[in-house]
């Protein structure tokens, strides 16, 4: 029999003893607390984006193999471990649908705000990697025009149509997928900095679910003071966990980074780390693991009438919810939003805020019910209309 390997793992990361422990003895800590002395004598860590994975973590350490069930690898100092032959992964694409989700939730509570229609505004997407494209697929159901703005994408030959920064700039929504990168050619910390602030308008949307320090944080707060601003809403904040409630306030919307957060994309990540944990040491994935295995079936969205559409969606997502649980603590933010992440995956366990992967179905359904009784359908409302009316409270 193969030897039991010993691992250390964020304590937030979901079915790591369901899916590891038959092969490793886990260790099981708070992300932010993993240090180098826990490390000495193990084989592997699994984190998420709170723990700084680099030489000083890990120096002193027998790791072989770290695991990042994110998305984001701006915590990982990937050259260094390259360069002392650690194996590393990340879950490249696991909450993207969750990321989209949270986008469209949030313009629709804007666009609720400013009365005006789905169908008058465009979209501006930097960074056209999995979750741009996740968000550009929903679009496309919603008939919302969008255009993607990704140099090292155009640079790759990849063929799709993009725009230059000026133009993204010109849109009602703006909304960041990027990866916090210091140094490249193309680098994104700061992205968004004072200059570019203040070319924005009252009349826009700014939104980041990428890293904080995409947007300069104090050029934020500076820029929101003005008279007059853009909207803006932040699921992330430069410097995290130390976030200013007077930019908090300050937002349309704010949420403590937990836009990937759904059922599936917290143990699509699980899922991910755990077979290229297998991959690295050679292990066999035993017959009874699956991601399916962990997920509840979910209530069937029975989609009969527009009525039942709607519900079904309000009964997915609603931003707002998370955005008051963040205001509740204004006043101490920096004190308790690690906490309201840690309780934002607790609380979710009872009711789970989970994917919807059944967008095709609806537009079809839409499409279905308009053609069977367009009496129930207005015809002045085009699917795009219906769809947002169905997003947001009546
Ligand atoms: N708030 C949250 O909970 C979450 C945040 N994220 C963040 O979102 C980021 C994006 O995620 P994915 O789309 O899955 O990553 P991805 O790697 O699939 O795509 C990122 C895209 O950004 C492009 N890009 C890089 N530099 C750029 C620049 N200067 N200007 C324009 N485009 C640029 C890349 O070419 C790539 O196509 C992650 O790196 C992560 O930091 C991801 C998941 C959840
Ligand atoms: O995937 C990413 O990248 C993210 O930002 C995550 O959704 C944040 O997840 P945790 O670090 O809280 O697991």
């Amino acid at each position: 029999m193969a030897q039991r390997l010993n691992l250390v793992a964020d304590e937030d990361m979901p079915h790591v003893h369901e899916w590891f422990s038959p092969v490793a003895d886990i260790t099981l800590l708070p992300g932010r607390q993993i240090n180098a002395e826990h490390l000495i004598g193990k084989d592997a860590l699994l984190c998420r984006s709170v723990t700084q994975v680099n030489a000083e973590l890990l120096q002193k350490s027998s790791i072989q193999f770290v695991g990042s069930a994110t998305i984001g690898v701006d915590h990982l100092q990937t050259d260094w471990l390259d360069q002392q032959q650690i194996g590393w992964a990340n879950a490249a694409g696991c909450n993207a649908a969750a990321v989209a989700q949270y986008i469209l939730s949030g313009i629709s509570v804007w666009l609720l705000r400013q009365n005006r229609q789905l169908d008058d505004i465009s979209v501006g997407i930097v960074g056209a990697g999995n979750v741009g494209t996740c968000l550009a697929n929903f679009l496309d159901i919603l008939k919302v025009p969008y255009y993607f703005y990704d140099p090292p994408l155009v640079e790759q030959g990849d063929p799709r149509q993009f725009v230059d920064f000026k133009k993204i700039l010109s849109c009602d929504v703006i909304t960041l997928h990027v990866p916090l990168t210091q140094t490249n050619k193309h680098k994104t910390f700061h992205l968004f900095n004072e200059f570019v602030l203040q070319q924005l308008t009252p009349e826009q949307l700014l939104i980041n679910a990428s890293r904080g320090a995409v947007i300069d944080g104090e050029a934020l707060t500076k820029y929101l003071s003005l008279a007059h601003h853009a909207q803006v809403i932040l699921d992330v904040f430069e410097h995290e966990p130390n976030v200013s409630d007077k930019l908090v306030n300050q937002c349309l919307l704010a949420t403590p980074h937990i836009a990937g957060h759904t059922l599936e994309g917290k143990s699509r990540g699980s899922w991910m780390i755990y077979q290229a944990f297998c991959r690295h040491f050679n292990l066999d994935i035993l017959a009874d693991q699956s991601l399916s295995q962990v997920l509840p079936e979910k209530n069937a969205l029975l989609l009969d009438t527009i009525d039942d559409i709607r519900h079904g969606l309000l009964n997915l997502y609603d931003v707002r919810t998370d955005h008051q649980k963040l205001l509740n603590y204004s006043g101490s933010l920096a004190e308790h939003f690690d906490e309201l992440r840690k309780n934002y995956a607790r609380y979710h366990r009872l009711l789970p805020r989970r994917d919807y992967d059944g967008w095709q179905t609806i537009a079809n359904k839409v499409n279905s019910l308009e053609q069977a009784d367009l009496a129930k359908t207005p015809s002045d409302l085009n699917h795009a209309q219906l769809l947002l009316s169905l997003l947001i409270d009546q």
